[in-house]
């Protein structure tokens, strides 16, 4: 059996604004993240995990930021480019796990209803996509509150 795993990792910057969008959810916010697209860290470190796997480059690579087309974009396209290439490729993805890393805003109320965004992007069951959270203990830029950031793992198997 064919088991390919890749790992993702991105940062946005709060910037001006009353929102985020994390995974997928609008979260009413003090401040909005920075970005070429809605950037959306939790969905880019997904999709970016998923090209991992792939060895086929970054997020970056296929939606270039200098591209205008972009700018604003929802991250769903991102995601859904990289599911697909995966299918192409003859692989399925077995499990995709996240953990963003931030003081604020809270994740936990919105873990349910972003698991469920990304499974239902990804065509997985939503007990296949795990969405963490942790502060950095007020160390650091994200203890700080500059800025958000986002680790994951997914897992692949060619089917
Ligand atoms: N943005 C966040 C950060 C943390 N959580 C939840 O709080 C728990 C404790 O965080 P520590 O950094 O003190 O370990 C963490 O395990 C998460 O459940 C959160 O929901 N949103
Ligand atoms: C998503 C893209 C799209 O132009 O722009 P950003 O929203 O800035 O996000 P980033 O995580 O920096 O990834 C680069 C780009 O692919």
């Amino acid at each position: 059996m064919d088991i390919r795993t890749g790992n993702g990792f991105d940062v946005h910057a709060f910037g001006p604004g009353d929102h985020v969008i994390l995974c997928g959810v609008r979260i009413e916010h003090d401040h909005g993240l920075v970005g070429h697209s809605d950037a959306d860290v939790g969905m880019h470190t997904v999709t970016d995990a998923i090209y991992g796997a792939l060895a086929q480059g970054d997020i970056g690579q296929h939606f270039p930021p200098s591209d205008p087309q972009w700018k604003g974009a929802a991250s769903d396209v991102f995601l859904k480019h990289a599911v697909e290439m995966a299918a192409e490729l003859g692989f399925a993805i077995n499990h995709v796990d996240c953990t963003l890393i931030c003081e604020h805003p809270k994740v936990g109320p919105h873990a349910s209803k972003m698991r469920e965004t990304m499974a239902g992007l990804m065509g997985m069951d939503v007990d296949r996509v795990s969405v963490k959270a942790t502060t950095s203990e007020r160390l650091g830029f994200t203890g700080r509150g500059e800025g958000i950031a986002c680790m994951a793992t997914a897992t692949l198997v060619k089917s």
